[in-house]
């Protein structure tokens, strides 16, 4: 908006100074141009003014200054009057006018008063800004004032800058009204002023509009929007709608379904109309109130449903004739004023014909309907009726911050009209591809869809925003890291084609081929595709980045082990972190077994374990021999990535289930970077090309997942991480057989009497309950510590143990390791099992109050038998027979994949990750992952293809821009 310049004139000393300062205040309003709004109402000069404003615009401050000299001298009590209702006109106080004080009061309140409208400067006035600008909003007012207004959705703006009551009315009417664009006109004393106009309509061709700043719109304040009040952009403001973006990024919360109008129609149905103007009219209610009614009149037409004939001929049509009463309220003195009451009114004139949709509301009167929100569109004629009168999704929004969903909408309506249409920084190539339309399609479809069809695409093309920017932020990062274009290139085709990134088994050092020779089965060829991905990117120097996933007892952990192997072969050292002391146990242990069985290795790796249990003096010894290289490979808990603890040579992190990991908990092996000496304790003569570059570097991160994440939710995680799969599972495992209880009497008779022959043919059998005690909240809850006895006396011919998380490590150990050689036959447990523990000899698993479970849980679960060659069972116990449904989808399939996006779609990516991992996820104001996974896999393509034309993105610099401007989201290990 233009600055305004301000000259005070100087008062003749004879005035009075409530002379002086209502002076001041025409002359500051005539200047900003407000003279030609409803701020001087029906005073006995308003009219003055008016005829004045009309007759000579250029010698108005001179006529209305004269009119204060003439009413400084008279009596007081004219006087008083006069600034009174000058005051609340102009929305001052009467103080801020008119005050009889000393000299010395006059003063200080005067440059209070100063203070408070800033705009007032005194003595000879230099230029004052009234409007903050910056280049942005310049630049995007350039380009506004080129953008053709082609929407007509909307009533258009009303001549010389009366505040559009259709398009900011109820909630604005207690805004002041502001111009809403400025015009600068030369005033007789030859000073300029500004005076408000409608946005102009200059049509353009796109070619024509500075794209650049077209580009630059969505960045521009609030404030830098045409139409606004300094009032409104500041509400606006400090709802949160900073810029143009906040703004146009309040979406609709949905849409309701706009039915033509029928024959009957009910209380608060939103319907669509054609109809004509029957009258138009804008009260004045009392000195702060005002409202306008604007009557319409519409012929409806259909087959009378109360009539029996139900035949279709064109004879059975009936008419009716509705009234729909649209009105609008308007509060303070200002709207009262009678030239505003006429503007409004005289926008809609009788005779009209209009479209117009909205919620109704039955008035007593028959087929008289109110309607309070409401849109209308003049029709040019009433053929264009029946184009119009189309059904559209009506959106309804939010309210945000004390802001109405209405003034909101308006205020949206009034930002599409000044939308750029070269405002999209994708490359034309990438929407094309994907199918996408333009970013300001996107905006216009999602806030006034045409139909539903046309909302679904633009929130298709908005979600997709979000998914590419979050993927192309990732990626780009990734290879700034990075130093020759060769490096990037490799990278980029790795991320394209990973399948064919892989190391042959012959290439493998000669410790990982020993580890599969001592192993007591043969790989399956998914856990050899995924030894050879992980090997390859050992081989590299840029930190692996990997999610390991398969179904649960798939068998990752012998991968995880291979790739253990590689790096140790190197001379280098590897962690191994699980989740808990069992887990660490567990796999300690299995990889001590292995190691024995090695044969012709002459040097194997020393491994260490340290856990929160490990006794100081011993835990200290570890700690001495990782930092001198002793140990190679360092399997334990947390323990880890402690502080104290420090790598000689830490080239590979492996984190085991990872989802019970944070984020920051994962990334602190970043930390733990290796060094430029490098160890080497096996002797192995396998290297890896180590150069100098690959120094002082963080190492890989192979992270596992028990619970598989679904790719999309993988992307949306990690978006730079590279995702190995294991599909296939061990030959000769028999499918676990999954059956459903309802926990009644009958069910646990059931249950109770399977687990007996299970017992007797020498299986053993996993209860797993969901509370550990007893609890009088939810006594509905089968608790394992209370069930203990109750179990024992039903079997008495088996032993009986527990395992519970608040057991101590040792007796914990304990219980696992009596189950696990047979001594306990029945193990009643927590969640605690749920991942990790390996006992192949256990063939059932029990599990009450199933529901309390989520699927992904329960397949966790599930997956701790059928690890042997027994054939085996899961039996969950519904507590009620509603729970069931849920739980049959367990009965139905045994891919932990598809049960995980069941789960994601049922309870969302919070749940299904666990509030670790869910806090790092990224947030969507559009996409659901649930939902829209698929686009994010789009999104991640498109990236790949924009940083693979160019790798900084110098081709693209909207883009870059673009991408700057959002939110820099963490990497893994932030
Ligand atoms: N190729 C294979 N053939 C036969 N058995 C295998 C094979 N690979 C692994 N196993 C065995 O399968 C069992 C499960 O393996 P592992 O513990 O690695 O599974 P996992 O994928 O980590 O599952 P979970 O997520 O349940 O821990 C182990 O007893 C392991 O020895």
């Amino acid at each position: 908006m233009a600055a305004v310049t301000l000259s005070l004139v100087q008062p003749p000393c004879s005035m009075c100074f409530a002379g002086r300062r209502l002076r001041s205040v025409i002359v500051i309003q005539a200047q900003r141009g407000n003279w030609s709004k409803m701020r001087f109402s029906n005073l006995f000069f308003s009219s003055k003014v008016w005829k004045i404003t009309y007759r000579s615009k250029h010698s108005f401050p001179d006529n209305l200054l004269e009119q204060v000299e003439k009413c400084a001298n008279a009596r007081l009590e004219t006087q008083s009057k006069l600034i009174s209702k000058v005051a609340a006109l102009m929305e001052y106080d009467d103080d801020d006018v008119f005050d009889q004080k000393s000299d010395k009061q006059v003063k200080e309140e005067l440059e209070s008063a100063c203070k408070r409208f800033p705009a007032i400067s005194l003595g000879y006035s230099r230029p004052v800004e009234l409007y903050s600008r910056n280049r942005f909003s310049e630049e995007a007012n350039r380009s506004i004032l080129k953008t053709p207004n082609e929407n007509s959705f909307l009533p258009t703006p009303m001549p010389v800058g009366w505040l559009d009551p259709d398009s900011l009315s109820g909630t604005l009417s207690s805004f002041s009204p502001e111009p809403l664009m400025n015009v600068r006109e030369e005033i007789s004393d030859g000073s300029s002023f500004t005076v408000q106009t409608a946005t102009p309509e200059v049509e353009t061709t796109p070619e024509e509009e500075d794209s650049a700043s077209a580009q630059l719109f969505l960045s521009c304040t609030i404030g830098s929007m045409p139409g606004l009040s300094k009032r409104q952009s500041y509400q606006l403001d400090t709802c949160g709608f900073h810029t143009m973006r906040k703004l146009l990024h309040h979406f609709p919360r949905t849409y309701v379904d706009l039915q033509n109008a029928h024959l009957d129609i009910e209380d608060g149905q939103y319907l669509i109309f054609v109809g004509k103007i029957v009258s138009s009219k804008a009260v004045r209610a009392s000195s702060s109130f005002s409202f306008l009614e604007v009557i319409v009149s519409c012929e409806v037409t259909g087959r009378d449903q109360t009539q029996e004939n139900l035949s279709c001929s064109a004879d059975d049509k009936v008419g009716k004739t509705f009234y729909l009463h649209l009105k609008r309220f308007f509060r303070g003195a200002r709207f009262t004023w009678q030239p505003f009451l006429n503007s409004i009114q005289e926008k809609h004139r009788p005779g009209d014909f209009v479209c117009v949709s909205g919620k109704v509301k039955a008035l007593r009167a028959e087929n008289h309907f109110e309607m309070k929100e409401y849109n209308i569109d003049v029709l040019r004629d009433e053929d264009e009726s029946s184009l119009s009168a189309q059904v559209r999704p009506y959106p309804i929004y939010p309210a945000k911050g004390g802001l109405s969903p209405k003034f909101l909408s308006d205020v949206i309506s009034r930002a599409l009209r000044i939308l750029p249409t070269n405002m999209d920084p994708l490359p034309k190539e990438i929407t094309t591809i994907f199918g996408l339309p333009s970013l300001h399609d996107a905006y216009i479809g999602i806030h006034e869809p045409k139909n539903l069809d046309e909302a679904d695409l633009a929130r298709k093309r908005l979600i997709f925003d979000e998914f590419f920017y979050l993927q192309l932020s990732r990626l780009y990062q990734m290879l700034q890291g990075l130093g020759t274009k060769l490096e990037k290139d490799v990278l980029l085709e790795k991320f394209k084609n990973p399948v064919l990134n892989s190391v042959y088994i012959e290439d493998w050092s000669t410790l990982s081929k020993s580890l599969v020779k001592a192993l007591p089965y043969s790989l399956t060829p998914s856990q050899l595709s995924a030894a050879s991905e992980i090997i390859w990117d050992l081989k590299r120097p840029i930190p692996m980045n990997r999610l390991l996933q398969g179904d649960v007892g798939c068998g990752k952990t012998v991968v995880a082990f291979l790739a253990c192997m590689e790096v140790v072969a190197s001379g280098y050292q590897a962690a191994f972190m699980a989740p808990t002391e069992l887990l660490a146990i567990q796999h300690y242990e299995q990889l001590r077994d292995l190691l024995e069985k090695m044969e012709g290795v002459s040097s194997k790796p020393t491994i260490g374990l340290l856990t929160g249990s490990t006794p100081t003096k011993q835990s200290r010894m570890i700690r001495q021999d990782l930092q001198s290289g002793a140990i190679s490979i360092i399997i334990g808990t947390h323990s880890l990535i402690a502080e104290k603890i420090e790598y000689s040579a830490l080239r590979i992190a492996i984190v085991d289930e990872q989802q019970r990991f944070g984020v920051i908990q994962r990334g602190k092996f970043n930390s733990k970077l290796y060094g430029a000496s490098v160890i080497s304790k096996t002797g192995s003569s396998d290297s890896d090309d180590t150069t100098k570059a690959d120094l002082n570097m963080a190492p890989h991160v192979l992270a596992m997942s028990a619970t598989p994440i679904p790719r999309s939710l993988a992307l949306a995680l990690y978006g730079d991480i590279s995702l190995t799969q294991i599909t296939d599972m061990p030959v000769g495992r028999i499918p676990v057989e999954t059956h459903i209880f309802e926990g009644n009497e009958t069910g646990f008779k059931e249950v109770y009497s399977m687990m007996l022959k299970d017992l007797e043919s020498g299986g053993r059998v996993y209860l797993v309950y969901p509370v550990i005690e007893q609890s009088e909240q939810l006594p509905q809850l089968r608790a394992a510590s209370a069930d203990l006895e109750v179990i024992s006396q039903k079997f008495p011919n088996y032993s009986c143990g527990l395992l519970h998380g608040r057991m101590k490590s040792d007796d914990k150990e304990e219980a696992l390791r009596k189950f696990r050689s047979g001594e306990t036959q029945i193990l009643l447990s927590t969640q605690v099992i749920e991942i990790g523990v390996d006992v192949p000899d256990a063939s059932m698993m029990v599990v009450m109050n199933a529901e309390r479970f989520g699927i992904a849980q329960l397949h966790q679960l599930r997956g701790r038998v059928g690890r042997g060659t027994r054939k085996s069972k899961c039996l969950l116990i519904g507590s009620t027979a509603n729970s069931l449904k849920r739980l049959n989808m367990l009965g139905k399939s045994s891919d932990g994949f598809y049960l995980a996006n069941i789960d994601l779609l049922l309870r969302g990516p919070g749940d299904l990750l666990g509030k670790k991992q869910s806090g790092h996820l990224p947030e969507f104001p559009v996409a659901r992952l649930e939902m829209d996974g698929n686009m994010l896999q789009e999104a991640h393509i498109a990236a790949l293809k924009v940083l693979g034309d160019s790798h900084d993105l110098e081709k693209f610099p909207a883009l870059r821009a673009e991408l700057s401007m959002r939110q820099p989201l963490c990497l893994l290990g932030d």
